[in-house]
């Protein structure tokens, strides 16, 4: 097998860059032969990716790993759907993860250890790739497009990583996690409502006037190990799209509790639906976040659909 590394060394707060050393030093002892594709900037993994595919030819056994955290696997899984769409395959080179960043949610998902050498020797050991659900979405006002492995976020949880993201601690190893949290209470004491619209097909149009938090999930994890909709799944064809309406002082002290006991899909200012295809509009500008990498704020008329792509990953 021929493994493609893409290697995003500032995942983690800098993490991958400390890591990467110990990881070849495995890969040498394992005898496997592997090339390394070093991210230079922001969405230099959706290129890399690309790159690749093109230069290998039809038949050549090969594996892409993203090694880096959630937003780079977005990004190479980018690549790939992108190349095939204008290159089409019977034969897909599937992807792995290295989960190597700070929230890693999709290894979170697919049972794909968080320690970075059990989820290379899981990688290595691995014989068959296996078709996992992704996210398709298209914005239907800009003709805008993409996909997601992990969720598509609008309001609340996309206004905190934004937030985080101008940041000057954001890259620290250390203050990270601390930056991320005073972005949480930033945002709890800022944050307004927006009114929303959710349509799936066959059934009524549900609309919320003030939405707090509007995402649209594949895994049943988001924000780092949150579990937001506990049935979600990766390997079902359908995705899962949660409103929680903007929580009272009490009912927000109900909504965190009862995420702990996972039963927080019960209150009734939170409304959970399931299907193949849903429909989500927006009235105001807020921001966005796909598999953690941020939107700019704006309003949306979003159609997602289910699509698949096959994982290397047990
Ligand atoms: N050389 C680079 N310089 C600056 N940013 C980069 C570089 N390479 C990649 N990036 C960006 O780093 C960001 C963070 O990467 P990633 O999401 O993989 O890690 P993380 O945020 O630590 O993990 P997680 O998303 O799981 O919490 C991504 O937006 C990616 O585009």
């Amino acid at each position: 097998m021929n493994y493609f590394i893409i290697l995003n060394k500032c995942a983690g707060g800098g993490k991958a860059r400390l890591l990467w050393p110990k990881i070849q030093q495995q890969l040498a002892a394992a005898g496997v032969s592997y090339k390394t594709f070093v991210t230079q900037y922001d969405g230099h993994a959706t290129s890399l990716a690309q790159q690749l595919l093109g230069q290998l030819t039809d038949n050549q056994p090969a594996v892409i790993i993203a090694a880096g955290g959630d937003g780079t696997l977005h990004e190479a899984l980018l690549g790939c759907k992108q190349y095939y769409s204008t290159n089409p395959s019977d034969h897909q080179v599937p992807l792995a993860f290295l989960p190597i960043g700070s929230g890693n949610d999709f290894a979170r998902a697919l049972n794909i250890p968080l320690h970075w050498r059990a989820a290379l020797d899981q990688i290595l050991n691995c014989t068959q790739a296996i078709s996992v659900n992704v996210g398709r979405y298209v914005n239907l006002g800009t003709h805008d497009n993409g996909y997601f492995s992990n969720n598509f976020g609008i309001g609340f949880d996309a206004t905190v990583v934004h937030d985080a993201n101008q940041s000057p601690l954001k890259n620290s190893r250390y203050f990270g996690k601390f930056s991320y949290w005073v972005s949480v209470v930033n945002a709890l004491r800022s944050f307004q409502g927006f009114k929303a619209h959710v349509k799936i097909p066959g059934q009524q149009e549900r609309t919320f006037a003030n939405t707090f938090l509007l995402t649209t999930t594949n895994l049943p994890y988001f924000g780092g190990g949150i579990k937001i909709v506990p049935t979600a799944s990766a390997y079902e064809n359908q995705l899962d799209v949660v409103i929680v309406e903007k929580p009272n002082l009490i009912q927000l002290f109900l909504f965190v509790s009862m995420i702990f006991l996972k039963k927080h899909l019960r209150l009734r200012f939170i409304h959970h639906y399931v299907g193949q295809q849903l429909f989500v509009s927006t009235e105001a500008d807020r921001y966005g976040q796909i598999d953690g990498e941020e939107l700019g704020a704006q309003t949306y008329q979003l159609k997602f659909e289910t699509d698949q792509y096959p994982f290397w990953i047990r």
